[in-house]
């Protein structure tokens, strides 16, 4: 795994864009179209996709070049409702920014921050409307055109996979061919709301920078989320992947695709650079949205026969047989010749929502190990097709996400063996007395002091980092451990893996906990057993070692290490004893879980005594 990370260190490349001296009139600007992905109204609220979409609708773009896709996996009225209301509400929002100079544009966002009191006039929170709009045709009320909005739910039937995200992207393109054929896309999760209207002209920067232009696929911003708590207990912001990795990236083929907040120039999900035209960029499309062969057509191409016809996921536009599909098709287009740009203003492009309670994090990151464990092991893997056909150091790097979740069997070994050995009196490390002991030292000051320095790099806070190596450990041996076990199970057949979606619901009480900064368990989990297990552990054999070494110096000696890991491991469980012994809300541990808990660290704590007595009667 260290030599696999390397690769993202060989050459960290930042870009810099200069949107000013883009062309300026309209006709010399390509088309947009932009996808927003929902797939359910109760996980996903309506309300916020509608924000989603009309944030994108009021970019600082030409209407008439400019379409809004909505694909709704849900198939929810709930959602088409909030959709006609967003449309009619367009009218005045967009005038309404423009004048404004509002840089927030997601309404959700603008009027959270308390906006709404003074100076917006008539503009109204409520949301009013009809179905979608049209450039041609409608007209904010200052006289403007609006942009496109059209929603989508695509066919689905049980016989026929409908590869949850990539299936749904996969109809927008097919729907948005037939409808705009914009030759630049955007795709959005629904929660990602634009906060920066002047993102589109940035992307072009590359997207029509001569030099870069005919080999670009794609110029992805980091996702970033708002609302996160002071010390971001979750370690949601990632910055590993979404900032220090990209910048690594960066130097070589390019980021690796990230599912949200990215610009895709349309026809790098049509083939390799290779085949594909080079005069793309020309503004066209057709504008008769409504004419009834165009909707006949568009509704066939949102259709499942249509789903299988060509290649459809395989050799073109987003890849199938991954539940991270963002990764596995940036990957496959990096193979394909494709290069791709990070891009990362001051300003946030995008933000977005993390999840708010620890299984809702847990389960979205098992699910995204179980997507990288479909990339690591199959035809395509990066340590051997990917160092073949993109480069040397790209398929390294593919190569060393697609394993991340290895790490659980070194986290789990390493909460556990050394914690009981020193309960049993097993020595497993060297001696404080011995030159060796040196080099460990080495170890985790360099290991941990690298990581820490990286972290800060990007712009991160101290607290934020611990709270990132805590959810790494935690990781570690619940979605990284659980994770693997699924792959495993998926493999020999006995489980089908699927895209559990992560819940943008907003409910009080996990929120007001999440504010305070407290870990929120509340339901039943294996996750929360092992880590209750693993949190009393260490804190039996940290005490049973402080006094053992009060009683005998010589155990400090032999033991040293150990009781070190411990005293860390204790230090990292603070939360989880106020979970299980102190807390009386909502979100603290089930009591069934932290007496399950306790038995199972019983149970350990036994079976090396009672082994040895078996043993020792034996003889
Ligand atoms: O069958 C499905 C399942 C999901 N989605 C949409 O996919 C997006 C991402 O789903 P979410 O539950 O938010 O997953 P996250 O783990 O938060 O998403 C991250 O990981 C995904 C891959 O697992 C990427 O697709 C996302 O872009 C990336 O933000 C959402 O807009 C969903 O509505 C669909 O459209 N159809
Ligand atoms: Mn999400």
């Amino acid at each position: 795994m260290w030599l696999l990370s390397q690769g993202s260190r060989w050459l960290p490349i930042l870009r810099r864009e200069f949107p000013r001296l883009l062309p300026q009139e309209t006709s010399q600007l390509p088309a947009l179209d932009v996808f927003v992905c929902t797939a359910d109204p109760f996980n996903e609220p309506p309300e916020n996709v509608a924000s989603t979409a009309l944030s994108a609708m009021a970019y600082d773009y030409p209407a008439e070049l400019l379409s809004v896709y909505v694909s709704d996996d849900g198939g929810s009225e709930l959602t088409l409702f909030a959709l006609m209301e967003a449309a009619k509400f367009a009218r005045y929002w967009l005038p309404f920014c423009r004048e404004n100079g509002v840089m927030e544009r997601s309404p959700e966002a603008f009027f959270e921050r308390g906006n709404g009191q003074g100076d917006a006039g008539e503009v109204k929170v409520s949301i009013l409307i009809q179905v979608l709009c049209e450039s041609t045709k409608d007209k904010d009320i200052a006289g403007h055109p609006l942009p496109n909005l059209i929603y989508m739910s695509r066919e689905k039937r049980p016989a026929s996979p409908h590869h949850f995200k990539a299936g749904a992207l996969n109809a927008l393109l097919r729907v948005s061919e037939v409808m705009t054929n914009a030759p630049v896309l955007l795709t959005l999760d629904c929660d990602m709301h634009s906060n920066d209207p002047h993102s589109p002209q940035r992307a072009l920067c590359y997207l029509l920078d001569p030099d870069l232009a005919p080999s670009l696929a794609f110029v992805q911003f980091p996702q970033r989320y708002r609302r996160l708590n002071a010390d971001d207990i979750y370690g949601a912001e990632m910055r590993r992947f979404f900032l220090i990795g990209p910048r690594g990236f960066n130097g070589l083929r390019g980021t690796d695709y990230c599912g949200t907040g990215c610009f895709f120039s349309r026809r790098s999900l049509y083939g390799p650079p290779s085949v594909a035209t080079a005069s793309y960029y020309e503004s066209k499309g057709c504008r008769v949205l409504q004419s009834e062969l165009v909707l006949q057509k568009a509704h066939d191409a949102a259709s499942c026969r249509f789903m299988h016809a060509q290649d459809w996921g395989y050799e073109i536009g987003f890849r199938y047989g991954s539940l991270v599909e963002d990764f596995y098709t940036g990957y496959r287009l990096h193979c394909e010749g494709w290069r791709s740009v990070f891009c990362n203003p001051d300003r946030p492009a995008f933000l977005g929502d993390a999840p708010k309670t620890l299984y809702d994090s847990l389960t979205q990151s098992q699910r995204w190990i179980v997507g990288n464990y479909q990339v690591a092991f199959s035809r395509y893997c990066p340590l051997l097709y990917g160092t073949k056909n993109a480069s040397l150091i790209t398929g390294l790097c593919y190569m060393h996400y697609a394993l991340w979740a290895v790490w659980c069997f070194p986290i789990t070994v390493y909460a556990l063996l050394p914690q009981l050995m020193l309960f049993y009196d097993k020595p497993l490390f060297c001696k404080v007395s011995d030159p060796w002991f040196f080099l460990y030292v080495y170890l985790v000051l360099a290991s941990y002091g690298q990581d820490l320095i990286e972290f800060m790099e990007v712009g991160g806070l101290i607290w934020r980092w611990w709270s990132d190596q805590r959810m790494w450990l935690i990781r570690g041996f619940t979605s990284s451990a659980f994770g693997t076990a699924d792959f495993i199970l998926s493999k020999i057949g006995v489980s089908t893996p699927g895209f559990n979606l992560t819940s943008k619901a907003n409910e009080e009480e996990v929120n007001t906990l999440y504010d305070r900064g407290k870990f929120f368990f509340g339901a039943s989990s294996p996750f929360f057993i092992l880590m209750g297990t693993i949190a009393i552990i260490n804190l039996s054999s940290f005490i049973f070692g402080i006094m053992k070494a009060v009683i005998s110096t010589s155990a400090v000696d032999e033991m040293f290490l150990q009781l070190l890991l411990c005293g860390f491991t204790v230090a990292n469980s603070i939360p989880v004893y106020d979970a299980m012994f102190f807390r009386k809300d909502v979100g603290k541990m089930l009591t069934s879980d932290t007496n399950a808990s306790i038995l199972l660290t019983i149970t350990f704590f036994c079976v090396g005594r009672l082994w040895a007595a078996v043993s020792w009667l034996m003889q």
